[in-house]
C-alpha cells in the first residue's frame, strides 16, 4: 500500500461552504486539520456554480433591464444613453470575482493553519483515505475524523441528455457567454426560475416547462402565483403540467423539444436554442469509493445521527451539507458543519438549531421570500391560525425609493402567528429587499416570539421593516380565533 504522509485529528472532503466552515471550525479548535477539494478553485458549488454566479448574474441583468427601461429613471430626472450588454466581459468579470474569493477562501484556511490538498477523495479504510490527481495513484492521508462535504449533483432526466452545447445544466447555463434568443427551463423550482429572470433580463425568449401544476411546491400557494403572474408580467412563458419526453438536435442546429400535456396526455413539439435542465440535485459520493468500506448511499440518507453528524457504522464519519437529507442550502451545510465540530470536542455541548424552517428567498426583482408555515402546511397540521398582511404602498420608506417597474403586483408581508398564543408561525414577503427583510423574520420564528413581542419592539423610521410590525399588528387584530391568549 502507498505510504502515510500525514495523520491529521481532522479531514474534510470537499472545500464548499460546509467544509470551508467545518475546517475553520475544527482548526480554531485546535484540531490538527487537513481538508481536500478536486476544484481547481476553492468555494464549492456555492462559489463556483452556484449562488455566487446565479446572484451576481442575477444583479447585473436586472440592472440592464432596469436601464432599458428609460421612462422610471426619467421619472427621477435621470438621462441615459442606450444601454448594451457585453456578456464575454460579464462573464469575465465573474470570473475575476470567483476567483478573488476562491483566494480568500484559500488565505483564511491558511491563516487557521489548515492544509489543504488539491485532488479527489477516495476511501481506502474507515480512516485513510487516497487523495489523487486526475486518476494517477495518490498518497494516503490518516485522520481520526473525516467530514464529508463532497455537495451535490443535478439530477438527469431520461431522453434528455446533457450535451452542454444545447442541453446544459446550471453551471453551463450561469457560464454561457452568449444570449440565446430562446432558452427553455425544465422545471420551475427556485434555481430555474432564478436562472430564467437572467436570461429574460438580457432579452432572451424563456419558457418554463414544468410537470407539476404549481412552481415553487415549497411555496406558500398565495406567495407562488404571485411569483408566476409577477414572472409572466415580465415575459417568461410557463408550460404547467407539461413533461419533456426529449429533446433532439435538428440540422440547423435548432433543439426540438417533445412535450406532453399533463391533461390532454397529447403530445407537441417545442423549438428552442438552448433547454437547461433543472429537476434537482442529489448527493454527490460518487468518487469517494464509499462501498471499499462497506458504504451505501442509503447509509448517508437513513443511517446518520443528526445531533452528531455521524454516519451510525462509523461514528468517525460525518457527512455534512447537500450530501445530507434535506434543503439544499449554504446556510444548512455551515451550521451542520458547526454541529459536527462540536461532536468531536464534546458531545454535550451541542447546540441545536432550527432547520426546520430555513429561511428561502427567490431572488427575482422583487425579491419573494419566505420562513416558516405555508398556509397550506397550517391547514394541512390543523394548526389554529390568524393572518396579517401590510402592503408596502402604505410604508413611508418604500414610498421613498426610485420607483420599481409596474408589475401589476403589490408587495406585501404577509404574517400567520397561531391564534392559540399569537406565536409567529410564517413569514412571506415579495419586496425588492426581501431578502434583508426576511432576517428578523427568521428570528422572530426561529425564536419562538410572538405578534405581542414584536410590537413591543421600536423599529427604525421610515423603514421597510415598519411592515414587519404592521402586519404583526393586523394578525393579532385577526378575530379569527375566540380564544386569543397573549403571553407577557
Ligand atoms: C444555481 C444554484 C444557486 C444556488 N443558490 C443558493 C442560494 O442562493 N443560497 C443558498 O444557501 N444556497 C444556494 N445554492 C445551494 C448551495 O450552493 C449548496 O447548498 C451549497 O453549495 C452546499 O454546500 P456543500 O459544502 O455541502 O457542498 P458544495 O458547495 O457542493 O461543495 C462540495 C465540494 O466538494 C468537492 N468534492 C466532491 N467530491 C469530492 C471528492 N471525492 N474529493 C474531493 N473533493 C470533492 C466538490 O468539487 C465541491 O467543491 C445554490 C445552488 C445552485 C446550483
Amino acid at each position: 500500500m502507498t505510504d502515510i504522509v500525514a495523520v491529521y485529528d481532522v479531514l474534510v472532503v470537499g472545500c464548499g461552504p460546509g467544509g470551508f466552515a467545518a475546517a475553520t471550525h475544527a482548526s480554531q479548535a485546535g484540531l490538527h486539520t487537513a481538508c481536500v477539494d478536486r476544484r481547481a478553485s476553492l468555494g464549492g458549488t456555492y462559489l463556483v456554480d452556484g449562488a455566487v454566479p446565479s446572484k451576481t448574474l442575477l444583479d447585473e441583468s436586472y440592472f440592464y433591464r432596469l436601464l432599458q427601461q428609460h421612462k422610471l429613471v426619467e421619472q427621477r430626472g435621470v438621462r441615459l444613453p442606450p444601454a448594451r450588454l457585453n456578456m464575454q466581459a460579464a462573464q469575465a468579470g465573474l470570473k475575476q470575482n470567483i476567483e478573488r474569493l476562491g483566494k480568500v477562501y484559500k488565505s483564511e484556511l491558511s491563516k487557521y493553519n489548515v492544509t489543504v490538498y488539491k485532488g479527489t477523495a477516495s476511501f481506502k479504510t474507515p480512516h485513510r483515505v487516497e487523495i489523487a490527481q486526475h486518476g494517477e495513484g495518490g498518497f494516503i492521508v490518516e485522520a481520526k475524523y473525516i467530514i464529508v462535504a463532497t455537495g451535490s449533483a443535478i439530477v438527469q432526466c431520461p431522453g434528455v441528455a446533457i450535451d452542454e452545447t444545447r442541453v446544459v445544466s446550471s453551471s453551463k447555463a450561469l457560464s454561457l457567454d452568449y444570449v440565446p434568443p430562446r432558452f427553455s427551463i425544465m422545471g420551475g423550482g427556485t434555481i430555474g426560475l432564478e436562472i430564467a429572470c437572467i436570461f429574460n433580463n438580457i432579452g432572451s425568449r424563456v419558457t418554463i416547462i414544468e410537470s407539476q401544476s404549481e412552481i415553487c411546491q415549497n411555496m406558500d400557494s398565495e406567495l407562488a402565483s404571485a411569483t408566476k403572474r409577477l414572472l409572466q408580467s415580465q415575459g417568461i412563458v410557463f408550460l404547467l403540467d407539461t413533461r419533456v419526453q426529449c429533446a433532439e438536435r435538428d440540422a440547423a442546429a435548432q433543439l426540438n423539444v417533445t412535450l406532453l400535456d399533463k391533461r390532454s396526455q397529447e403530445t407537441f413539439a417545442h423549438q428552442c436554442d438552448v433547454l437547461m435542465v433543472s429537476i434537482g440535485r442529489r448527493p454527490l459520493l460518487q468518487h469517494l469509493n464509499i462501498s471499499k468500506i462497506g458504504l451505501s448511499e442509503q447509509d448517508f440518507v437513513e443511517n446518520v445521527d443528526e445531533q452528531t453528524q455521524s454516519l451510525l457504522k462509523f461514528p468517525h464519519i460525518k457527512p455534512i451539507g447537500d450530501v445530507t437529507l434535506g434543503p439544499m442550502l449554504a446556510l444548512k451545510a455551515e451550521q451542520q458543519a458547526a454541529r459536527a465540530i462540536q461532536s468531536i470536542l464534546s458531545a454535550d455541548s451541542i447546540e441545536t438549531s432550527n432547520f426546520n424552517f430555513p429561511p428561502n428567498v427567490l431572488y427575482c426583482q422583487p425579491q419573494i421570500a419566505w420562513v416558516g408555515y405555508t398556509e397550506q402546511q397550517l391547514v394541512a397540521s390543523h394548526i389554529p391560525y390568524q393572518t396579517g398582511k401590510a402592503f408596502f404602498s402604505q410604508n413611508i420608506r418604500y414610498n421613498t425609493l426610485m420607483p420599481q417597474e409596474d408589475t401589476a403586483l403589490p408587495a406585501f408581508i404577509k404574517v400567520f402567528v397561531d391564534s392559540r398564543d399569537l406565536k409567529i408561525l410564517g413569514v412571506h414577503i415579495i419586496n425588492s429587499d426581501a431578502n434583508e427583510l426576511l432576517s428578523q423574520a427568521s428570528m422572530a420564528v426561529s425564536l419562538g416570539l410572538t405578534a405581542h413581542d414584536v410590537c413591543k419592539v421600536a423599529f427604525p423610521h421610515p423603514s421597510l421593516s415598519e411592515s414587519f410590525k404592521q402586519a404583526a399588528q393586523l394578525a393579532m387584530a385577526d378575530a379569527g380565533s375566540p380564544s386569543i391568549n397573549i403571553r407577557e
